[in-house]
């Protein structure tokens, strides 16, 4: 379903990264774990098609991502790859709702199951909430929400659990592999945690700079 293959990055001639080979079927996780300035969030980019590498190929299901560009990657991306970002990235006029109306929009979907989704994440009561007025933790639920409102093939994470304590990590790293397995996504969680090690056993340590 994932499949990436000899991957080179480099931002400069100081910034290289190797990346190594993944590949996942459809329901599976994969950890990517590495300490701060690792590349952690470049690889994450790499294979949300946000960035692309100077060598290599990130496949997923027929679709080499590099080969498309423009409004098609945007629109293969908004169907297929849901990203929760460091920092959420909802917009903060809005409602929770319309952010997830907003997701479907980009790709033409009806968002049916928004508020089950919402109610899964336990934010259905905010629903009509500007995302200014929420909490950190519902700000990131939303977060995830949005990531998952087109219900994407994979699912990318970066530190879903970094500023939370052990107890609400464990809950963070349950809820996407629950909305992993329900929709059958693959699921990549891409952290320095080591926490969340005790949740997904199949792990790849980036390296660093090479
Ligand atoms: N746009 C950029 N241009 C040049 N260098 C960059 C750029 N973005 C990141 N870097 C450098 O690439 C390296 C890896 O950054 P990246 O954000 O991928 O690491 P990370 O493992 O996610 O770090 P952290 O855990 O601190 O978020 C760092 O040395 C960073 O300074």
């Amino acid at each position: 379903m994932l499949s990436v293959k000899n991957l080179k990055f480099q931002y400069d001639s100081s910034t290289k990264f190797e990346i190594p080979d993944i590949h996942l079927d459809a329901g599976e996780e994969l950890l990517i774990i590495g300490k701060s300035g690792s590349g952690k969030t470049t690889v994450l980019n790499i294979l949300g098609g946000l960035l692309k590498p100077q060598q290599g190929e990130v496949k997923l299901g027929d679709t080499i991502l590099s080969s498309l560009t423009g409004a098609k990657l945007d629109k293969f991306r908004g169907k297929n790859i849901g990203i929760v970002f460091q920092k959420p990235h909802i917009l903060s006029p809005l409602t929770v709702v319309e952010n997830l109306k907003l997701a479907n929009f980009f790709v033409g979907e009806k968002g049916a199951q928004n508020l089950d989704l919402l109610k899964e994440l336990g934010i259905f009561d905010k629903r009509k909430s500007k995302v200014t007025t929420l909490s950190e933790g519902e700000a990131q639920r939303v977060s995830i929400a949005r990531a998952l409102a087109n219900h994407p093939k994979l699912i990318l994470a970066d530190e879903p659990t970094a500023s939370l304590d052990d107890e609400n990590a464990a809950i963070v790293v349950k809820l996407l592999q629950d909305q992993a397995k329900k929709f059958n996504a693959a699921l990549i969680i891409v952290t320095h945690d080591q926490r969340v090690k005790d949740h997904i056993s199949k792990h790849i340590i980036m390296g660093g700079l090479v």
